[in-house]
């Protein structure tokens, strides 16, 4: 028998979604395709088979990656100073993988002053999301104080709001409601990923509002004594946390390969205080 007539008896296999992430991890860690059919053959796999299914799943892949709309400051490159309704915003840092883009001066010190002021009297013990009924729990991952502002809550929200529209080019419709955080000394919130975890059963009622997280924006509204930076441990990057400065993120999938896993680290002295901006694939209401 050839294997033109063996491809054609043999029922075709199907591509679990284990598979798919095994073959897209291969070779997005470099692999070359012929050592993926190497090792797909000698698990059992018939070569035509494998062959077509490595071509499904490989131009599949790339046609997500390519087509899909993200958050983004570009044409944006370091060092520029970007005006925006006539507030200076410069871009102190800009890398690749993990995208991050250090902003200087996103905030005034005015408008800092005043989001402390107004979420200072509605601060409750933060909580963090439980995987499994999409609920909240308070966690000691995550020991800072918060609130929520409704999106366009207020004149100074909608004002930040439309300029974080505007220089990562996504829309105000996308992004969540503000967070504002305090930390006081040794508060800090441990390493983790802002998406949500779509293997979990919680994920599905999360998602049903606006689907993922694909970038956060997380404005520093004081400068603490000591610590407090925000961590990115793949990268080995620490971000300062400097008053009026905003780190700007985005996973283009929920996957730790994106390589934006964050922390902000425990405060030493002082308070830390911070706004965080989600941002949504799809209309959040
Ligand atoms: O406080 C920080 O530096 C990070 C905050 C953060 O990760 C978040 O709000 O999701
Ligand atoms: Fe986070």
């Amino acid at each position: 028998m050839n294997t033109t007539t063996q491809h054609t008896a043999s029922p075709r296999q199907a591509i679990t979604a284990e598979l798919r992430t095994w073959i897209v991890a291969q070779a997005r860690a470099g692999c070359r395709p012929e050592d993926v059919l190497a090792a797909m053959k000698a698990s059992g796999w018939n070569e035509d088979v494998a062959l077509q299914a490595l071509e499904d799943v490989l131009s599949t892949h790339l046609r997500e990656v390519q087509a899909k709309p993200m958050p983004e400051p570009s044409p944006l490159a370091a060092g520029n100073i970007v005006s925006f309704d006539g507030h200076e915003v410069q871009v102190l840092l800009s890398l690749r993988r993990p995208r991050v883009v250090l902003f200087g001066g996103f905030l005034t010190d005015a408008e800092c002053d005043a989001l402390v002021e107004l979420a200072r009297q509605r601060l409750a013990r933060s909580e963090t999301v439980v995987n499994a009924t999409g609920g909240s729990e308070v966690n000691d991952a995550r020991t800072s104080e918060g609130m929520f502002f409704s999106r366009g809550e207020n004149e100074l929200c909608r004002r930040i709001e439309a300029r974080i529209a505007a220089l990562v080019n996504w829309p105000v419709e996308n992004g969540e409601g503000l967070q504002v955080l305090r930390y006081r000394p040794g508060a800090e919130y441990k390493a983790h990923h802002d998406y949500f975890d779509p293997t979990q059963p919680g994920s599905s009622t999360i998602l049903a509002r606006g689907g993922q997280r694909v970038g956060t924006l997380v404005m520093y509204l004081n400068t603490p004594e000591r610590g407090g930076a925000t961590g990115f441990p793949d990268a080995g990057l620490d971000v300062a946390p400097i008053k009026g400065n905003a780190v700007f993120f985005a996973y283009e999938r929920p996957d730790p390969s994106m390589l934006t896993l964050h922390s902000g680290s425990p405060v030493i002295a002082g308070e830390k205080w911070v706004a965080t901006k989600w941002m949504r694939e799809g209309i959040f209401n």
